[in-house]
């Protein structure tokens, strides 16, 4: 079996709690970040607090980018075993964006509003200035 697809328990993860072996779970995979402990730009104390547990919540609150995210498949080391998955948190720092549909309630009046304003303030300041 290689590397990456070794299934590791939280039995076995929680043993590595300690800048000796620092271990955490991010989305159901697991990581070894001991020697990255020094170069994590956000600090080793918050790498050594997860140690050993699951570091989900934590890394998708700080909204980590999309740098970040590639460099963690370095230390990747291997999944949860399948009894012990948790459903995936969404990523923070994807921004969703919903267009409103023709049912949103006042989308179309908002939306008609100001362009309409605008545009009577521009006929009436124009008439003032240049028709008087
Ligand atoms: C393999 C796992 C991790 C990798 C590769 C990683 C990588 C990085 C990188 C590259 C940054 C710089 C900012 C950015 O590019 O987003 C960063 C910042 C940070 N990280 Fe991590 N990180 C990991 C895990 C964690 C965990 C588990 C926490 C727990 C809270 C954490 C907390 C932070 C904090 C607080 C910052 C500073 C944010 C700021 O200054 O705005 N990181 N991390």
């Amino acid at each position: 079996m290689s590397k990456e697809c070794k299934e590791l328990s939280f039995e076995e993860i929680k043993q590595h709690n300690d800048r000796q072996s620092t271990w955490f779970v991010i989305n159901n995979d697991v990581y070894d970040v001991t020697t990255f402990l020094n170069e994590h730009p956000g600090g080793e104390e918050v790498l050594l607090e997860h140690a050993g547990k699951n570091a989900t919540e934590a890394f998708e609150d700080v909204g980590h980018s999309t740098d970040a995210r590639e460099r963690m498949a370095e230390f990747k080391i291997g999944t949860l075993v399948a009894a012990e998955r948790t459903a995936d948190i969404p990523k923070k720092n994807t921004t969703e964006w919903s267009v409103p549909g023709p049912d949103a309630p006042e989308s179309s009046l908002k939306s008609w509003i100001i362009p309409v304003a605008l545009g009577l303030v521009a006929t009436v300041a124009y008439r003032l200035f240049f028709m008087s």
